[in-house]
């Protein structure tokens, strides 16, 4: 048996192993690798634990406390998850009593800090690095313009898109609630412009500060929040003009606070501000799933 902690960012929720030198499943991983067949089965809501990702904690080497591995439950590897970096860094945080942690993904390093708020639900800032704005950086098939994608299905056209490490299209639409979301959802994130498929996410702005928020995800559907998804989306819409550089970011699950910041140390930079939460802990027999 291996032991698990089931964690969520706003709803957001992740299966967390701990894959660390002497964790239980260092010491198994060569007997029961963890593969993206594997994670499926146990992100799955029936048949497993169930999560929108699944979350391994392995060895931080040079400057970064920990490694970051964020699998969606069709077994698909991510390079950001923005909820799952504040939970991870809450993690290292306890165990080592630092309100600053580093934690590395295979999009770079995200450092998170603690901003304890007094009431003992305590918030966490992460730098989620630069928003890359280039088409061969989202990725896109081919050369366009990022503010201005040719593509649509239904209500919704003319995306902005961007990545945070990972790729994000955002569509901006007058009313989020009459969206047929289970039906565009992945005909856009499987649309042939995104070589990687895409993050989608649908804005309405309310204010230049404030806007709502609901992301198809790829690999994983619709989500209660999507921290990634929420850093694109305040990306494209100050590159629109439609808010500024700082707003509340309501989704489902709660809200975020999102900064791009336009200069001094980390310009370009998106820090993300939101809470983290375990629901709870197990184990699980990792042999019972599939390799
Ligand atoms: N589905 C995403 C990964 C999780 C992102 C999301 N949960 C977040 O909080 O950023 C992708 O394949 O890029």
């Amino acid at each position: 048996m291996v032991p698990f902690r089931k964690m969520h960012g706003l709803g957001n929720d992740f299966v967390v192993l701990d894959a660390r030198k002497g964790s239980v499943l260092d010491a198994r991983r060569a007997a029961l690798p963890i593969t993206p067949a594997r994670a499926a089965a146990i992100a799955d809501r029936r048949r497993g634990i169930g999560c929108d990702q699944f979350i391994v904690m392995e060895p931080g080497t040079d400057g970064a406390d920990v490694f970051m591995r964020i699998r969606n439950p069709d077994g698909s590897e991510s390079g950001a998850c923005g909820n799952a970096t504040r939970c991870i860094a809450s993690l290292v945080a306890e165990e080592t009593g630092r309100d600053r942690v580093v934690v590395r993904t295979i999009a770079g390093d995200l450092p998170v800090e603690r901003l304890p708020n007094g009431e003992g639900m305590d918030l966490w800032r992460a730098d989620m690095g630069p928003a890359r704005l280039g088409w061969r950086d989202v990725p896109l098939a081919r050369e366009v313009d990022t503010l201005h994608l040719p593509i649509g299905r239904g209500p919704v056209a003319d995306p902005a898109a961007c990545s945070m490490g990972n790729p994000h299209a955002t569509f901006f639409v007058p009313e989020l609630d009459a969206l047929p979301l289970a039906e565009i959802g992945p005909a856009l994130e499987h649309d042939p412009i995104f070589p990687e498929r895409a993050n989608i996410g649908f804005v309405q702005v309310l204010t230049p500060e404030y806007i709502r928020l609901m992301v198809w995800e790829r690999g994983a559907g619709l989500t209660l929040a999507c921290g990634s998804g929420a850093c694109a989306a305040l990306v494209n819409a100050a590159r629109r003009g439609l808010t500024g550089r700082r707003a509340t970011v309501s989704l489902p699950g709660g809200d975020l606070v999102i900064e791009w910041r336009e200069d001094g140390p980390g310009a370009g930079h998106v820090l993300m501000t939101g809470p983290v939460a375990t629901a709870f802990t197990g184990e699980i027999d990792l042999g019972a799933y599939p390799a």
